[in-house]
């Protein structure tokens, strides 16, 4: 069973599918503890707070509510909303906690495509069709490493920057990895005006590109 905080249809506003229609399955858990983080309610799973899929769809709000559910429950749900989107990006919380080779299988056996959005801590257990996106977490409070085996797995590398620092970081992370077949991203952490400025320009040194989180721009989910 895969514990959901959230399902919903909307434009992927991140990385190389920006723009794609997709449904989200945001999962619900995670240790790593990114002081910045955007999606805290999904960090911690509290019994007390387990809510049927049907009232987890129809949030309004970002609740630390979830449902648990499997991939047929998810299916049935998209048919039941009517979404359209052939996409589907599952993240979180750190959806790499759990083995998303059922749910990806399913998705994919029903003619979707998949993404992975993960911060490269966990194990990645999914299917070689699926794309993954990995998020590397360095320094967090949880202490988490970056696995090379999810830096090696990755279909794009997508770091979020506010400082200097955080660059160090990347390269040091890519130092042991083949980069070739891989999008490198660097993402400013909201939508401060220097960290975008220092993504420019670091974008521009290294030849990397630029992924702004489109959806925060746009106020919608
Ligand atoms: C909320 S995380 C969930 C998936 C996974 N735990 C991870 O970190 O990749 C999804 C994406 O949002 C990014 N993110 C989280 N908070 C952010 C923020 N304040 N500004 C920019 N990107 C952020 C993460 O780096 C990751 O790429
Ligand atoms: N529109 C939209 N695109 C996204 N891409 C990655 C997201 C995430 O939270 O993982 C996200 C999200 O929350 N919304
Ligand atoms: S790993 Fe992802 S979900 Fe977890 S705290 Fe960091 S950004 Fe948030
Ligand atoms: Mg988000």
């Amino acid at each position: 069973m895969y514990k959901v905080n959230e399902v919903f249809e909307t434009i992927q506003g991140e990385g190389s599918f920006t723009g794609a229609p997709a449904i989200f399955i945001r999962l619900q858990g995670c240790p790593v503890g990114c002081s910045w983080c955007d999606t805290k309610h999904t960090w911690e799973v509290k019994q007390p707070l387990r809510q049927p899929l049907g009232d987890i769809v129809i949030k309004t709000a970002e609740t630390e509510h979830w449902a648990a559910v499997d991939a047929a429950d998810l299916l049935a749900l998209f048919r039941h909303e009517g979404y359209q989107a052939k996409h589907v990006v599952i993240t979180g919380g750190e959806p790499c906690m759990y083995d998303l080779n059922p749910l990806c299988n399913a998705l994919h056996a029903a003619g979707y495509s998949s993404q992975i959005e993960t911060s490269g801590t966990f194990d990645i257990k999914a299917p070689l069709q699926t794309w993954v996106t990995v998020s590397p977490k360095v320094n967090m409070a949880g202490g988490y490493k970056v696995l090379q085996s999810a830096l090696d797995r990755a279909n794009e590398i997508k770091h979020p920057v506010a400082m200097e620092k955080h660059i160090d970081e990347l390269l040091q992370l890519l130092q042991h990895t083949d980069t070739t077949a891989k999008l490198i991203y660097l993402q400013p952490i909201s939508q401060q005006r220097r960290a975008t400025e220092l993504a420019i320009a670091q974008c521009k040194k290294h030849n990397w590109r630029l992924s702004v989180q489109v959806h925060k721009y746009l106020g919608i989910s």
